[in-house]
């Protein structure tokens, strides 16, 4: 693992990036030759039909998988070539990643949940700085509260506040509202805004053009390759650019 010390204003890249499954009759490229570049205190969805190879270009940009070929650079940190010790202490520190299926621990409260990754970090996790993430959330007074206790909207900004109580450079974010109804979806999206607007860098895979019009930009992924992008777009237009790519 390499580190540079040259200022960016890149969060994350992926230089001729390409991960592959299975061999001979049924080898996929699930990711084909990807270069791309997610800047910086902006947030980017990424779209495109099923199979297209999204959750693949996620888990290799956050370093839960292992590029075939090509770079992946975390700030000015080369992670393509971090051992697996690093890697998960990369992912420990400075990545956030959220699931479509929250992933809290039943057993734990709200607030034991966010404290979580700070204990596997090894930093003594002080209560001041857990009530911070769940009141960023909007969830200050359900710190008691078992994921049971609280709807599916709430348990996803839970899963957010264990995702940013480290301070993560990246927030990834796989189909986050996929398993809310609408106006749950709403609120993790306007919670998502806000969040971008301070700073944060937001990387999310979704299906649902509205959700991904919220974004600053919308990539657009076919067969492993990044075909288009879209920025500021309406719902309509990223709906529409789905439905071209899917013909
Ligand atoms: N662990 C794996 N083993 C074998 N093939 C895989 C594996 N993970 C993904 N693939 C294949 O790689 C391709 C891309 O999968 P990926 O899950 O990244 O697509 P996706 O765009 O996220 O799909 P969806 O929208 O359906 O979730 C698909 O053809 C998929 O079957």
């Amino acid at each position: 693992m390499t580190t540079t010390s040259t200022p960016t204003t890149t969060a994350v890249a992926l230089r001729g990036v390409s991960r592959g499954y299975g061999r001979g009759a049924t080898a996929v490229r699930a990711v084909d030759d990807v270069d791309v570049e997610f800047r910086r205190g902006t947030w980017t969805a990424v779209m495109g039909p099923s199979g297209s190879g999204k959750s693949t270009l996620l888990h290799l940009a956050a370093g839960l998988e292992r590029a075939d070929s090509g770079r992946v650079l975390l700030g000015d940190t080369d992670i393509t070539a971090a051992s697996d010790n690093e890697l998960t202490a990369l992912r420990r520190t400075r990545i956030g990643f959220v699931f479509q299926s929250f992933n809290l621990i039943g057993s734990l409260s709200a607030e034991q949940n966010v404290a979580l990754p700070l204990r596997l970090a090894r930093r003594r996790p002080g209560r001041a700085q857990v009530r911070q993430a769940l009141d960023d959330v909007g969830l200050g007074d359900r710190a008691r509260h078992r994921p049971r206790e609280l709807s599916g909207g709430q348990q996803q900004r839970v899963a957010i506040a264990r995702a940013m109580v480290t301070a993560p450079e990246v927030l990834f974010a796989d189909e986050p509202t996929g398993a809310l109804d609408s106006t749950a979806a709403r609120t993790v999206l306007d919670l998502l805004r806000a969040m971008a607007d301070r700073g944060q860098s937001i990387v999310m895979v979704t299906h649902d053009p509205a959700a991904a019009a919220r974004a600053d930009g919308v990539l657009f992924l076919r067969d492993g390759r990044l075909v288009d992008h879209l920025a500021g777009a309406s719902a309509r237009e990223v709906a529409d650019r789905l439905v071209a790519l899917e013909r």
